[in-house]
C-alpha cells in the first residue's frame, strides 16, 4: 500500500511518552542563532492539524500541534527573528522569519482558548512529549491542494496509526467551546 506522508512523528511511530514530561525547549531549523522558546510545564491537547494555517513539516500533509498556557511561554533566544504570520487570525502565530517554523501561538482575544498558546511539540529539543490523540480539520488539507479523491485513504491511514479523523476539532474540544459560548451566552448557568 502507498502510504500518505501525514507527519513524521505520526508515520514514523511515537517516541515514548514520559508522563513526568514537564516542559522543554522549542528550537527553531535556523542552523545559526535559531530562535529558542521555553515552555515551563506539559502540554495538552497534542493532535494533528489539517488546516492551512498550522506549520507543517516539508512534505507532510499535516501539523502536529498542542496547547501550552501562555502564561508558561517564555522566548529564550533570538526572539527579534520572530513575527506574526496573520495578525487578524485567532491564533497569533508567532514565525521564524528565517526558516519559516510558527514557534508559539497565543490566543489573546475572547475565546474559549484565550490564555492557551499553540505549540509544535516536534520542535522540542527535549523528548517525551505526549503523542497526538486525534486528527483535526482533515478535510482541510484539500484546501492545500491535497487529491480529493485520495481522502479516504488518509482517514484510513489516520485511523491505523491510532488518530480519530475530524473536520473540526475532537467531539471533547468542540463540547468545550460550545459550553463556553453557552455560559457566556446565560442559556447555560456559569
Ligand atoms: N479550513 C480552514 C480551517 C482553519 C482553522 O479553522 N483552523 C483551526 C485549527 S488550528 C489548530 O487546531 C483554528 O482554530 N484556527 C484558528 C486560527 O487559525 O487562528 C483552513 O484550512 O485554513
Ligand atoms: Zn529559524
Ligand atoms: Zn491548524
Amino acid at each position: 500500500m502507498t502510504s500518505i506522508a501525514i507527519h513524521p512523528a505520526v508515520d514514523s511511530g511515537f517516541k515514548a511518552t514520559d508522563a513526568a514530561f514537564a516542559g522543554g525547549t522549542l528550537v527553531c531549523k535556523c542552523t545559526s542563532n535559531p530562535v529558542k522558546v521555553r515552555i515551563k510545564g506539559d502540554i495538552a491537547h497534542n493532535h494533528a492539524c489539517g488546516c492551512t494555517k498550522c506549520w507543517k513539516p516539508e512534505g507532510a500533509a499535516f501539523s502536529v500541534v498542542a496547547v501550552a498556557p501562555t502564561e508558561s511561554v517564555e522566548v529564550l533566544e533570538n526572539g527579534d527573528k520572530l513575527a506574526v504570520v496573520d495578525s487578524a487570525a485567532l491564533i497569533q502565530r508567532h514565525a521564524c522569519k528565517e526558516c519559516g517554523v510558527h514557534m508559539y501561538g497565543p490566543v489573546e482575544r475572547e475565546h474559549p482558548f484565550q490564555g492557551l498558546s499553540f505549540v509544535h511539540p516536534e520542535r522540542f529539543q527535549e523528548s517525551g512529549w505526549a503523542k497526538p490523540t486525534f486528527a483535526a480539520f482533515v478535510s482541510s488539507i484539500i484546501e492545500s491542494g491535497f487529491d480529493p479523491a485520495k481522502m479516504d485513504a488518509v482517514r484510513a491511514q489516520l485511523k491505523a496509526s491510532g488518530l480519530e479523523p475530524y473536520d473540526c476539532l475532537s467531539p471533547g474540544l468542540m463540547d468545550y467551546i460550545a459550553t463556553w459560548t453557552a455560559k457566556k451566552s446565560g442559556v447555560l448557568a456559569a
